[in-house]
């Protein structure tokens, strides 16, 4: 494989594998993570989703509670459900599958998770953590993006950072952490005028839209660091990301390929998150 190519898939594998320990170091203490996940109707994307975080939650040896409930469910039985997890001791993390039917009002579902088991950190009080630079739970891909980073060898401090796509679970979170790291952020979003002349300038890329190939290679300087996001499902059936990876692969000094990129790592956060929530929980009561 060409040295350029960030490879999601092995350092996620590395991630779980000590996740795997410090699940067995836990465990004999008496104290086994919990991580429960809630899918909401049954489009297929997110019940393979939910599928694949159940068999890895598995394979470390926690323990995984799937809840699957009818499309036509309630926000108050939703509710209800978050509510009882919050105050279940087996469950140290709380995962609601997004997006949610129209008749469910996402941010009022999140609000609900209590925030000490909101793995996802996608709950208003981790938010603001995030941003006020305090210890709190960290969205599982723009976390995992860092890791990528650091274990590639990406400096970041002094660097111009361009993130494209201002969402508050990747975009918004992906900036903050960049800026923690030193680096100078710009933001981008869909109403960004001449979006290519600010890409150009980015010595790291990160591409977090949604649009298949929408990077190309007149938006990136010889030598970047390209980050892709994006998960589009292609009328090809395949999965593409939002940079045109054959266009950008020869100007890139380093890239991530979709898939086997920052998806593998998103999930191997949330493994990391659910077992320091459980450490958190266990510690507190032992
Ligand atoms: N690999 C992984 O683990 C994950 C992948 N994803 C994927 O990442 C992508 C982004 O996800 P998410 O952040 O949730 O998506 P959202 O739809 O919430 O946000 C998309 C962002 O892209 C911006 N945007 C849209 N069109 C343009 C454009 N033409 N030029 C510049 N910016 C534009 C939007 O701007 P505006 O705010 O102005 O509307 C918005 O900020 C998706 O493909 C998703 O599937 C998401 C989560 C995890
Ligand atoms: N509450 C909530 N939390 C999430 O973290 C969340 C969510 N809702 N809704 C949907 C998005 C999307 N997301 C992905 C996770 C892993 C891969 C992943 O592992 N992708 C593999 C390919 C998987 C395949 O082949 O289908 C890869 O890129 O290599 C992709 C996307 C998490 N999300």
């Amino acid at each position: 494989m060409d040295g350029k190519i960030i490879d999601g898939k092995e350092i996620s594998r590395q991630i779980k594998e000590e996740v795997k320990q410090e699940v067995e170091q836990l465990k004999a203490e008496g104290c086994t993570p919990g991580l429960a996940v809630i899918l909401v109707g049954n489009d297929p994307a997110s019940a393979s989703y939910v599928g694949s975080k159940e068999r890895t939650v598995q394979a470390l040896g926690m323990h995984s509670e799937v809840i699957r409930m009818d499309e036509a469910t309630s926000e108050a039985k939703l509710l209800g459900e978050i509510r009882r997890l919050n105050d279940d001791p087996a469950i140290h993390g709380i995962l609601v599958q997004l997006p949610l039917p129209d008749q469910i009002d996402e941010q009022r579902i999140i609000s609900e998770i209590a925030p000490e088991k909101d793995v996802d950190g996608f709950h208003p009080v981790n938010a603001g953590k995030l941003m006020a630079g305090l210890p709190g739970f960290v969205p599982c891909t723009p976390l995992g993006i860092m890791v990528m980073l650091e274990r590639s060898g990406v400096v970041l401090e002094g660097k111009h950072a361009v993130v494209v796509g201002r969402s508050n679970i990747v975009g918004k979170p992906m900036s903050m952490l960049l800026l923690q790291k030193n680096a100078t952020v710009t933001v981008c979003h869909s109403r960004t005028a001449d979006l290519p002349s600010i890409t150009k300038q980015a010595d790291i890329l990160v591409a977090a839209v949604g649009r298949e190939g929408m990077i190309g290679g007149e938006h990136v300087k010889e030598g970047a660091v390209v980050i892709d996001v994006g998960i589009n499902r292609g009328t090809d059936g395949k999965l593409h990301g939002d940079v045109d990876f054959d266009a950008v692969l020869p100007i890139a000094s380093k890239i991530t390929p979709v898939p086997g990129g920052v998806g593998p790592m998103t999930i191997a956060m949330l493994m990391a998150n659910t077992l320091e929530s459980a450490r958190n929980a266990c510690r507190q009561n032992g």
